[in-house]
């Protein structure tokens, strides 16, 4: 699937959430769009579900406007932080219902994780806690086996064994049915790993578009005697120092060459990839100020 957004503009009355937002999504690969609250990743998620139209600009999926286009919709599956206080169906009849949409729903693949997640059979959905219906959402998400998966913040509510049991799964399936799947959050330091490429909105913005392991490479963690780090970093932006007794690790922000490595390693210092955590604390704060 190719998912094609230019100059995107989204109000609400006189607020703008998002404004000219534009990029390209072409692969079976985990995107993950990060951003601040109230970044606008809701906003540009329910755009590209065809939940919300843009108020300026074009978005097409394989070359369609998705808007109330059920061709494209049947590819889409959106999950988000929906109410389910009025359902009244059991899970497995609610399901059932989603199986008749999405010709590549597997039943049994669901019954697997509904027995992963410990969710109740019996009961009406409407008397699932929070965690119970994030879980559900989930197992709709990854069952459905959808060309394009969209997860807005779908963690939301599950404690951290089952939000576990998801990243592992996530990383299982798509890799057994390669698709499009777009992970939105901020809780970026647990679900890091999940990511292959990554968007960065901040205040309703495009900031970065980039393959995950060339991010990472824009910055690294120098650890070590403290001294030797201060001496080693002197001249390098500084994003993160943490004071470990007489050990300090320092995160830089700026790539480091291989020669600049081998001179850390050989001065003690322990080189460390930076986490996608602090270039997003780092990035995000620095266009606020
Ligand atoms: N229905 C609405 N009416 C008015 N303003 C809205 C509406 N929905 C969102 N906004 C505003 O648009 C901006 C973007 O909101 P959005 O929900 O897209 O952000 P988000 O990145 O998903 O945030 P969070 O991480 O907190 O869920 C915010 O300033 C928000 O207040």
């Amino acid at each position: 699937m190719n998912i094609k957004v230019e100059n995107l503009n989204l109000n609400y009355g006189n607020h703008t959430a998002l404004e000219d937002v534009s990029f390209e999504l072409n692969e079976n690969k985990i995107y993950g769009l990060l951003g601040r609250n109230g970044a606008g990743k809701t906003s540009l998620l329910s755009i590209l579900a065809s939940f919300n139209k843009p108020s300026k600009g074009a978005i097409t999926v394989d070359g369609e406007d998705p808007f109330e286009n059920a061709n494209i919709m049947q590819h889409i599956t959106f999950l988000y932080d929906k109410s389910y206080k009025n359902e009244a169906e059991d899970i497995i009849n609610f399901l059932e219902g989603i199986e008749r949409y999405r010709p590549n729903f597997d039943m049994s693949y669901a019954e697997e994780l509904i027995e992963k997640f410990k969710l109740q059979k019996k009961k009406p959905i409407k008397e699932f806690s929070k965690g119970m219906q994030s879980a559900l959402n989930v197992i709709i998400g990854l069952a459905s086996r959808t060309p394009v998966t969209i997860f807005d913040e779908v963690y939301l509510g599950m404690d951290a064994p089952s939000r576990d049991i998801f990243y592992k799964e996530l990383l299982k399936d798509q890799q057994d049915y390669p698709r499009m799947m777009i992970l939105s959050t901020h809780l970026v330091s647990e679900m890091e790993y999940l990511f292959d490429e990554v968007i960065l909105l901040n205040k309703g913005k495009v900031l970065l578009q980039e393959d995950f392991h060339s991010l990472i490479s824009k910055g690294a963690s120098i650890t070590g005697n403290t001294e030797i780090v201060d001496d080693f970093v002197k001249n390098m932006r500084q994003i993160n120092v943490k004071q470990l007794g007489g050990m300090k690790s320092v995160t830089i922000y700026g790539e480091l060459h291989d020669d600049q490595k081998q001179a850390a390693v050989d001065k003690g210092l322990d080189v460390s990839p930076i986490s996608l955590h602090d270039l997003f604390v780092h990035l995000t704060e620095e266009e606020n100020e």
